[in-house]
């Protein structure tokens, strides 16, 4: 018997099994539901399928429209040379009614002329100006056919003035639903947005884990530059920055969007472990972002313009890292590199794209790259969901492979001690009293001596299977160390145990299976009935002792613990000595 094991105390670092997957689950339940929100949304806000065009009508007396003398910007225009467009009659304009819209994510005052009539206004506040375009500066005109004068449109340099202003013309009612289109994803993408902050915040709340702290700051300042990039930021009236930081922010904003994204995903393909370097240096970039963007948000504006192209270009190059190591994960890890390379190449293409700026992605180049971002942003929280989920699934069957002995597949030491502890506490399991049993199997070391280690173990495990079969529902059965075992009865009394074990003691005999062994298998046991204020420990080395005085009593039988108090060192040593003496006769 490994009786130096018998007096320890429980350990104290046992703990339970970790929980399941569960935040997993409910952050992917969230992210679902963010795409169901999306697609209402999107639904709801495409304009109606009658055709119908919608009226003029004059700006709110709220809104705080100060009226603009278009006149006057006019001759600004001529004088200052802004970028002119025509539209000369014939191709674009026929007599018939004649929509001219002019959008941008970035402010900038339009006029639209077509003499003698003059429009104008600026495309952050547009959408207050004439009811009829929610997204740009626009106007209907009816220009005469025979009429041989061009419309022109003079727009005023822009903060991001890479990002031409696109100047359509067409069918009124075409332009308006195109205008309506872009009104919804906006408002749909940064309701993705914010849903995703939601969503990190939550998974910062359940799991607590680094991890979704981190996304739910990307998920923040991703939300405000989809919010100024899209221009929603001002709509109905500015709500979030003042004017002047709409675009500093919507061009500074994306360096930590995408550095942040850049190291998550990357992270997915293992480049910790793989990497180091690399993916400190992700890690380093990723936080450098930050007093980039600041630096980027605080620059003269005369720099804005090249700054943006140097953001954009930058990100593009950045966002190469984690493709290029989520193709390289390809191999080893086929649906996280999926995962990885789905979530970047969209912006990585959009943002490459400005250079030759097709025709789709220009006509929706905001729209495009702020669902683009967003997208990314989704599907790394996601894969960082999933792969939580994972972690702690593994980790849960490790712990549970931690806390159960092999050989029987009872609990072990370790995981008795954690279930007691845990129905110790002030939880609903919690056990008035217990009962203990401590066994251990006689004169085992003879079996395996004379029949075979592996003959013990088998013997072991009818042993195990004898006293689960003895034990009832709620009790507990753990297999302790070698050849000890024990037998925890919650709220129970000595009469319940000892009837257990007696159910125990005449199974063994009778069983065939036990016969089939060629030795009869016997045990001793010690068994304590837990008394007031008595803890765990002592009643674990009050049981040990009683079952010392039953191997000393010869064996194969119960003894119940006498006296109250505890035994001292000198005691245990005497019966320990008496006990190697009784071996020995043996
Ligand atoms: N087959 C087998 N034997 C084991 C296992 N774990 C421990 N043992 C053996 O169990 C024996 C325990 O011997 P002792 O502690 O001397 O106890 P004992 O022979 O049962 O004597 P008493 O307890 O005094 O009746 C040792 O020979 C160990 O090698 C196991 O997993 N399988």
């Amino acid at each position: 018997m490994d009786r130096g094991q018998r007096g320890e105390p429980p350990a104290s670092g046992a703990r339970l099994p970790a929980p399941s997957s569960e935040s997993g689950r409910v952050l992917s339940l969230a992210l679902g539901a963010v795409l169901v929100a999306l697609l209402v949304l999107l639904l709801a806000g495409l304009p109606s399928g009658r055709g119908e065009l919608r009226t003029a009508a004059p700006p709110p007396p709220d809104a705080g429209i100060t009226p603009l003398d278009c006149q006057f910007l006019l001759a600004r225009a001529r004088a200052e040379g802004w970028r002119h467009l025509e539209l000369p009659p014939g191709r674009h304009w026929d007599g018939r009614p004649l929509a001219v819209v002019a959008w941008s994510p970035a402010d900038a005052l339009v006029v639209i002329q077509h003499a003698p009539r003059v429009e104008c206004g600026s495309l952050i506040d547009a959408r207050l100006r004439d009811s009829r375009f929610n997204a740009g500066v626009g106007t209907v005109l009816r220009p005469l056919a025979a009429s041989g004068k061009p419309i022109e449109v003079w727009i005023s340099p822009g903060t991001w003035e890479h990002w031409a202003v696109s100047v359509v013309a067409g069918d009124p009612t075409a332009l308006q639903r195109q205008d309506g289109i872009r009104g919804a994803l906006r408002i749909a993408i940064l309701t993705a947005a914010a849903l995703l902050i939601l969503s990190a915040g939550l998974g910062s709340i359940i799991s607590n884990s680094s991890v979704f702290h981190g996304h739910a700051l990307a998920s923040g300042l991703l939300a405000i530059w989809v919010a100024e990039l899209s221009g929603v930021a001002g709509y109905p009236s500015r709500w979030l920055l003042p004017p002047e930081w709409s675009a500093p922010l919507g061009i500074a904003l994306l360096l930590p969007v995408v550095g942040f994204a850049a190291r998550a995903l990357a992270e997915e393909c293992g480049t910790r472990h793989r990497w180091p370097n690399l993916s400190s240096g992700l890690r380093g970039a990723m936080f450098a972002s930050l007093p980039a963007a600041l630096l980027v948000a605080l620059a003269p504006l005369a720099w804005l313009p090249t700054l943006s192209r140097a953001v954009e270009a930058a990100a593009a190059v950045w966002l190469l890292l984690p493709l290029g190591i989520g193709l390289y994960c390809l191999r080893g890890a086929p649906r996280t590199a999926v995962g990885v390379v789905g979530a970047v190449l969209p912006l990585c293409l959009t943002l490459a794209s400005s250079n030759w700026d097709p025709p789709l992605i220009s006509a929706f180049r905001a729209e495009v790259t702020a669902a683009t971002a967003t997208w990314m942003a989704l599907v790394a929280l996601l894969m960082a969901a999933r792969r939580l989920g994972i972690e702690r699934d593994d980790l849960s069957r490790l712990s549970r492979l931690a806390f159960t002995d092999a050989l029987t597949g009872l609990p072990n030491r370790r995981g008795a001690m954690a279930y007691l502890e845990a129905r110790e506490g002030n939880g609903p399991l919690r056990a008035q009293k217990w009962v203990l049993a401590s066994l251990d199997i006689d004169h085992f070391k003879q079996i395996n001596d004379e029949f075979g280690h592996a003959r013990g173990d088998q013997a072991l495990r009818l042993f195990a299977e004898t006293l689960r079969r003895a034990r009832r529902h709620s009790d507990l059965v753990a297999r302790v160390g070698g050849e000890e075992f024990m037998i925890a009865m919650p709220d129970a009394d000595l009469a319940q145990m000892q009837r257990a074990l007696k159910t125990a003691r005449s199974d063994l005999q009778s069983s065939e299976t036990v016969r089939s062994l060629g030795f009869p298998l016997r045990f001793s046991a010690g068994v304590v009935e837990q008394r007031p204020g008595e803890s765990l420990d002592d009643l674990f080395e009050q049981a040990d002792r009683a079952l010392y005085t039953a191997k000393r009593q010869g064996r194969s039988r119960d003894v119940l613990r006498e006296g109250a108090g505890r035994g001292s060192d000198r005691d245990r040593d005497r019966d320990r000595d008496r006990d190697r003496e009784d071996q020995a006769r043996t």
